[in-house]
């Protein structure tokens, strides 16, 4: 009797692609909010969704970050996710430092070094012993920020990831988008305007259900 034949494994993802998304689609009950998504997102690119309130752009991320599972449609990636979710979760009785060491346990690192350099760049490296709690509305964030990205994921999925930054924290936050999409990491940020555009390698509007590209500055 004859070996079966191995069974032919299909890259779905193109060579150069970090995320391919096909025909995705999503309801709250009888409120269809995406209706057939299509997306590639290369490797090394720095892309946004716009849209207005309530278009979907934070179902979408929740789906790409396999938080919420579509009615229909496929996601395929290369490499881990790291994302970071609009509403800020953080445990108010817990120490900066706890919640590092919390993630840092959870994703298996060996060290900090990572979030340090995060913390370093967003400027709350004097707050290791800071509870939560006590933190302000944009220091909650770059802590936010900082547990999505410390374990250095291949794809970032950032939801209005600069909310409450200072103006100089959110130079230095697109300093650092723009670093991490140099050393071949994939970010694709969603936001509710548009004024970011010129920073972007892509961009999409989400509208109707629907991604339109739209002109980005940088592509
Ligand atoms: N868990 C849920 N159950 C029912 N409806 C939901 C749920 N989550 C979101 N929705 C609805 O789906 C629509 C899209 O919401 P979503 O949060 O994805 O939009 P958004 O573009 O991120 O909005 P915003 O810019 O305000 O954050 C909205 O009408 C919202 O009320």
């Amino acid at each position: 009797m004859g070996l079966a034949p191995a069974p032919q494994v299909i890259d779905p993802l193109p060579r150069g692609a970090a995320v391919r998304v096909s025909g995705l689609r999503h309801a709250y009950g009888r409120r269809e909010v995406l209706s057939g998504i299509d997306l590639d997102l290369g490797r090394g690119v720095l892309a946004g969704v716009v849209g207005e309130n309530g278009a979907g752009k934070s179902t979408l991320l929740k789906i790409l970050s396999g938080e919420v599972r579509p009615d229909s449609g496929t996601v395929h990636h290369r490499g881990a996710f790291g994302y970071c979710p609009q509403e800020v979760v953080l445990n108010d009785a817990l120490t900066v430092r706890q919640h590092l060491e919390f993630f840092q346990a959870a994703f298996g690192l060996a060290d900090l070094h990572h979030a340090e350099e995060i913390m370093d760049v967003l400027r709350f490296s004097e707050y290791h012993g800071a509870r939560a709690g006590v933190l302000s509305g944009g220091t909650r964030q770059k802590l936010n920020l900082t547990l999505a990205l410390m374990h250095d994921p291949q794809v970032l999925l950032l939801d209005e990831p600069y909310q409450g930054f200072d103006w100089d924290t959110y130079q230095r936050f697109w300093d650092l988008a723009g670093r991490l999409r140099d050393t071949g990491r994939s970010v694709l940020l969603v936001s509710h305007l548009a004024y970011d555009a010129e920073r972007l390698d892509q961009l999409w509007r989400l509208e109707h259900g629907v991604l339109r590209a739209e002109p980005a500055a940088a592509a």
